[in-house]
Order: C-alpha cells, then structure tokens, then sequence
C-alpha cells in the first residue's frame, strides 16, 4: 500500500472503516462530533455519530450544556450498532457518571474492534466539561479502550498526580496510567512550552514501551478541537492499518498540516478551528512530498501574481516595454547573484547528481543572463532596486544557513516561472513577449524545474524537523520576493 491511499481492505472491512464518535456538540464546528466527522472524513473513513451532550459553546468558551436522558443515549447507540458494522469508535466528551455508564455497558456488548478514548475533561477556553465526580467512572472506562489519549492535564488526573512540567514527566505519568490500567496510552504534549511538540505512544505491556513522536510546533490559535481532531484520525487509520504507531504517525502528518491553516478559515475570535480539509483541498488527495505541500501554502500568493497588472500585461501583450525593460535589467542582476548561488549549492551537494544538476543550472543561468543582456538590454546596467537587493540578501543567507535551506530558498524562482511559462505559452503567439514566454515555457526549463523540485523534497525528506521547517520559510520567503520583484518593475524608470 503506498502512502497516499485510502483505507485497505482488512478482513471482514470495506475500504472506508466505518467510524463512530460519541461525543459532545460544538455548534462553531472545531471540537466534539463535528470536529470528529470532518476529521473522519478527512482521513478517508465513513463517519457516524451519537450525541451525549448538546453544548452550547464557540471559540471563546463554554456556555452551557444540555444532557439528554441517558435512556436516549442508549437508544442512540442502539439505533447505529443494531443495523451497522462498526470498524472503529472515538470517545469524546462523556460529562457525568450516567453517561460513562450507558457507554460502557454498550461497549461491553458490542466490543467495536477498535475503542479510542479521549478523556475529555476540560475545553481548550478552560470550561469543564466532565463533573468531578465523574472523573473516577473514566478511569473505569480504560481497560475497555485500545487507546487513550490524554493531554497534560487530563494525564494528571489519570495518574493522580500533578501537571507534568516537561516531557519526560509526561513519559512516566503515562506508564503509570498504561501500567495500571492495562490500557495503551498516546500521551500528547501541546500543552508544553517549546519549539517541538512532542507526543508518546506508551505501552507498559507492549514489547516496546515508549514509541516518542515530535512535531514543529505551528505558531497558531487556532488549537480548538486538536484534540477532538486527533483522535477521531488514529481510531480511523487503526481501522484502516491495524497499526497504533503508523496511524498516530499518518493522523499528525495531517493534523500538523491542518494546524498550519487554521487561522486562514476566519472561524470566530477565540482560540479558532484546524482547517481539517486543508490538504485535501490543495491537492485533492491526502498527501504528496513536502514541495507540494509549501506549494499549496503559497497558493493564494500565485494567484494573486498571476493576475497583478505585470503579469497580466505579459499575458497580453498590453505590458508597456520600458516596464518590461526594467524588469530586465534588473533580472540581468539576479541571474547573476542566482548563478552564484546554485555554484554555491553544487560545493555544498553531498550527493553527485545533486552537484552535478546544481553546477549545469548556474552554467545554464549565466547563459540566459548574457543573452537578456545582448537582446534587450544593450549592455545598460541598471541601479540595483531594493527589491532585487533583498531578494539576493535572502538566497545569500539561506544558502549561508545550509544547503537545505538554500535548496528551498532557489526552488520558487524555477517552479513559479515554469508555472508562468505554461499558463502564458497559448498566448505566446504575435505577443511582443514571445521570447520570454518561450524561454520559461520551455520543455527543457520546465523538466529543470521539476527536477529542483525532486531534489528538494529528498533533501527535506533527508532533513531534520527543525530545518524542514526552515526550509518551508525559505522557500515562502522567495515566493513573496518574486512577487515583489514582478511588481517591482512597474515603480522604477528605465535602465539609466
Ligand atoms: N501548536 C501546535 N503545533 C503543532 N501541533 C500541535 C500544536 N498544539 C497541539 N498540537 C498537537 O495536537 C494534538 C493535541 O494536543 P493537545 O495536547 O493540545 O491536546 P488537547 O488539549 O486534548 O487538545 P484540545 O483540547 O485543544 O482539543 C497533539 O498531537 C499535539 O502534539
Ligand atoms: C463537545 C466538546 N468536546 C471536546 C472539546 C475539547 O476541545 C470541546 N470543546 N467540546
């Protein structure tokens, strides 16, 4: 099975698991069985689901919470399992001693292949949502689980000990809980300050007992429902694989990602959703190399170039020539500091096609510079433009940064182009431009483009975490400057 598809056939399982959240309501649609289906969906399974509390809240806090009779619970679950095949079922927020008891009473008679449990006990705003009292029926709930997934806080609780203050204490509190209760336990650790997240799968019984996972930290508030989110993607990828470390792996490969575009949904002023959909949305599948998720990110970024007045004058032919001019003169310069960093990158290549592609594409680019020289230019040099000058400080430190960084930071410039060349090359024909659009529509230019592309998702494939994200930041940052560069052009005055 490669990475990217969805759910395989296990014994006995079609190839969308059928997975049940019982849980809470959020109407904003970040946590509880709205955060659940979503996350479900998103991760390739069929989502269902039943209802403890009606909760009256948004991203700012709880308001209230309404509790059905525990006999409609009951009715609830009977109406899904009486009539469906349940492959997994994620356990959310519970509330009171009644409700763990319906739930445990009706896990004990349809023993769903796989039980996550997420001990929810206190909402990102803060605001309980699981009496005290009820906090000890939980801990009975445990060894009906295959996976419990408590935070900081609610690992406390479990352990009845203190908040852990880092990692390590995380670690150990959770194999006091997995020792004690019989029960795997995903310990995660969002509630701790530091530029990494670190997660655990803890396994007091297991022939390994402490699998560890860290993650780069995404800079956000939209954290609402992370939780939720996460372990609705483990019970749907157990179904699915079988494999509690695999799906931990492959659900935060996806969390991390709709982490990263949550604020971009707009949802609310408070502590906003994860943007469950995001990759999906950008690729229309679950996953591709790291590129394509940068290149995703920068989306907007493109459009948006594509339709300012520099490029949409390129595309027909309306572009006032000295405009073009400048823009020359200007790229003239870049190519010539451009060249100098991927000389640069092909010292520092370790691996000989590395070296070897980077040496031919600065021989490739100085070429292209004396000829922009020779046909357009008439050997005039102009004033370095600001723009140009951060453009090149930024290659200049990224490659000083590291190889990686500066692999990422000159990808944009051959990938943005060659998406150029290809969008504008219909209308290449009678366009003053032609040549231009020819060079960059090029079948040649483009595979180049392409290739950068591959040795820059093996090189951030090779990476560590922290210069992977690095990487990402320098490839953003090219991508804007090449926007400005293009825009550029239209503020200065021909070459002096
Ligand atoms: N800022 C962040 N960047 C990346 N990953 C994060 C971030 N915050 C949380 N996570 C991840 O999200 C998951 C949920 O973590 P957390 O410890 O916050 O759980 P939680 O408190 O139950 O979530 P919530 O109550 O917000 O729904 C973990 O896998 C954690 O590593
Ligand atoms: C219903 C519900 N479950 C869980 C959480 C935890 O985020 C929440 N805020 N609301």
């Amino acid at each position: 099975m490669t990475d990217f598809a969805v759910p395989v056939n296990t014994v006995g399982m079609p190839a969308v698991a059928r997975v049940l959240s019982i849980a809470g309501t959020d109407p904003t649609g970040g946590a509880g069985i709205q955060a659940d289906l979503k996350s479900i969906a998103a991760n390739g399974g069929y989502g269902m689901a039943v209802v403890t509390a009606l909760v009256a809240q948004n991203t700012q806090g709880v308001r209230s919470v309404h509790t059905p009779p525990v006999a409609f619970l009951r009715e609830q679950l009977q109406a899904v399992s009486d009539d469906v095949q349940i492959d997994a079922v994620k356990i959310g927020m519970l509330g009171d001693r009644d409700v763990i008891g319906v739930v445990s009473a009706w896990l004990e008679r349809v023993r769903p292949p796989v039980v996550v449990l997420d001990p929810v006990m206190v909402a990102t705003s803060g605001d309980r949502l699981l009496s005290t009292e009820a906090e000890h029926a939980l801990r009975d709930l445990l060894p009906q689980a295959g996976l419990v997934t408590p935070n900081v806080p609610e690992l406390a609780v479990l352990s009845g000990a203190g908040e852990a203050g880092d990692f390590d204490e995380v670690v150990r509190q959770a194999l006091e809980v997995s020792q004690r209760w019989g029960v795997r336990v995903l310990a995660k650790g969002g509630h701790l300050a530091g530029e990494v997240v670190s997660d655990a799968l803890v396994d007091a019984h297991g022939p390994v007992a402490v699998q560890r996972l860290d993650s780069v930290r995404i800079t956000t508030k939209a954290t609402h429902g992370t939780g939720c989110s996460l372990s609705s993607a483990v019970a749907t990828w157990q179904a699915a694989t079988g494999e509690w470390f695999t799906s931990i792996e492959r659900s935060k490969r996806w969390l991390t990602e709709s982490l990263r575009h949550g604020e971009a949904l707009a949802v609310g002023r408070g502590h906003g959703p994860v943007s469950h959909f995001a990759g999906l949305w950008a690729r229309g599948g679950l996953e591709t190399g790291f590129t394509g998720e940068w290149w995703a990110r920068i989306a907007s970024l493109r459009r948006a170039t594509g339709a300012d007045p520099f490029l949409a004058g390129l595309a027909d032919g309306s572009l006032d020539r000295s405009a073009f001019t400048a823009y020359l003169a200007q790229d003239a310069q870049y190519l010539d500091g451009y060249a100098t960093v991927l000389f640069r990158l092909a010292q520092l290549a370790g691996e000989p096609d590395e070296r070897a592609f980077w040496s031919a594409a600065a021989a490739a680019c100085l070429t292209a510079e004396s000829a922009l020289h020779r046909t357009w230019l008439d050997g005039h040099v102009a004033e370095l433009d600001p723009v140009t000058g951060d453009y090149l400080a930024h290659l200049d430190q990224a490659v000083a940064a590291g190889y990686e960084q500066g692999v990422a930071a000159v990808l944009p410039c051959y990938w943005m182009y060659a998406e150029v060349g290809v969008r504008l090359a219909p209308a290449a024909a009678g366009n003053p431009y032609r040549e231009w659009i020819d060079t960059y529509a090029a079948p040649l230019f483009v595979q180049s483009a392409e290739q950068a592309r591959v040795i820059t998702d093996r090189v951030a494939a090779r990476a560590s975490l922290v210069v992977r994200e690095q990487m990402g930041q320098a490839f953003e940052r090219s991508a804007h400057l090449e926007r400005e560069f293009f825009a550029a052009s239209l503020r200065v005055g021909l070459p002096a």
